[in-house]
């Protein structure tokens, strides 16, 4: 097993879904993996594999914010070999074109954290991106099941309760569509280990309007945004 990851070298397949909430792994795994086993629960941050039509799919809670996810991605591309990551989070609208429940693909994703500073020195901003080939699959997908999934910058802040609101508002007036706590380090990570990743959100809170959906409604109902990370996974 790795520091926080309680699974043996084989048991986590190549390809990973990545929810925030551990529940919500849980959810995937039993609701549309065959045969899901348990592989960890150390600190409650459950992990699953299972077989997504006929292919092997993990599915790895990561908790809330950066430096929680990049324990768990960085154990995973470094001593589990995962190649494709994709998170399936939740996200809080910034822009007025996105409603509750509306799923969002992130083509990019801007920061407010330290960690990319502390890995170029503060020199240079490196820009976080999502693999190519599997944002256009996503597409491709979401197509197919007939989903209107946006596809733009989002942001990955440190703070769920941001000291300066105002700047999202800034961000969304250069269009930027939501923010979330993960996808940055991922894309970076990703790209370190020359793995890919992608980031498929859903609108569970609204930030200008207020609107916000349940606990209950986070952990298991993202239907569409788990099958299209599932389908764009195996392809
Ligand atoms: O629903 P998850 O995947 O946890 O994602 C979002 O929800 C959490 C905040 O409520 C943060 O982790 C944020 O990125
Ligand atoms: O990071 C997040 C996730 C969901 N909703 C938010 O407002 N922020």
């Amino acid at each position: 097993m790795s520091v926080h990851i309680g699974a043996e070298p084989g048991q986590i397949a190549p390809r990973v879904l990545l929810p925030g909430d551990p529940l919500r792994a849980k959810w995937i795994a039993e609701t549309y993996l065959d045969d899901p086993v348990c592989y960890s629960t150390v600190r409650n941050m459950l992990g699953f594999t299972g077989r997504y039509r006929g292919v092997e799919v993990s599915v790895q809670g990561t908790g809330m914010g950066m430096p929680s996810a990049a324990i768990y991605v960085q154990e995973l591309l470094a001593e589990y070999g995962a190649t494709t990551l994709i998170r399936v989070g939740s996200c809080g609208a910034i822009s007025d074109a996105l409603g509750l429940r509306d799923v969002v693909a992130a083509i990019g994703s801007s920061t407010d954290s330290a960690m990319n500073r502390l890995r170029f020195d503060g020199l240079i901003d490196y820009a976080p991106v999502a693999d190519f080939e599997l944002l256009r699959t996503a597409v491709d997908v979401a197509g197919e099941h007939g989903v209107a999934m946006r596809v733009g910058p989002i942001v990955a802040s440190d703070p769920f309760y941001h000291p300066r609101p105002d700047l999202y508002d800034r961000l969304a007036e250069h269009g930027t569509l939501a923010v979330e706590m993960e996808s940055a380090a991922l894309y970076t990570l990703a790209a370190k280990f020359q793995a890919r990743a992608l980031a498929i959100l859903t609108v569970s809170d609204h930030l200008k309007t207020g609107e916000h959906l349940p606990s209950a409604d986070r952990e298991q109902s993202f239907h569409q945004m788990a099958t299209i990370g599932l389908e764009t996974a195996v392809r």
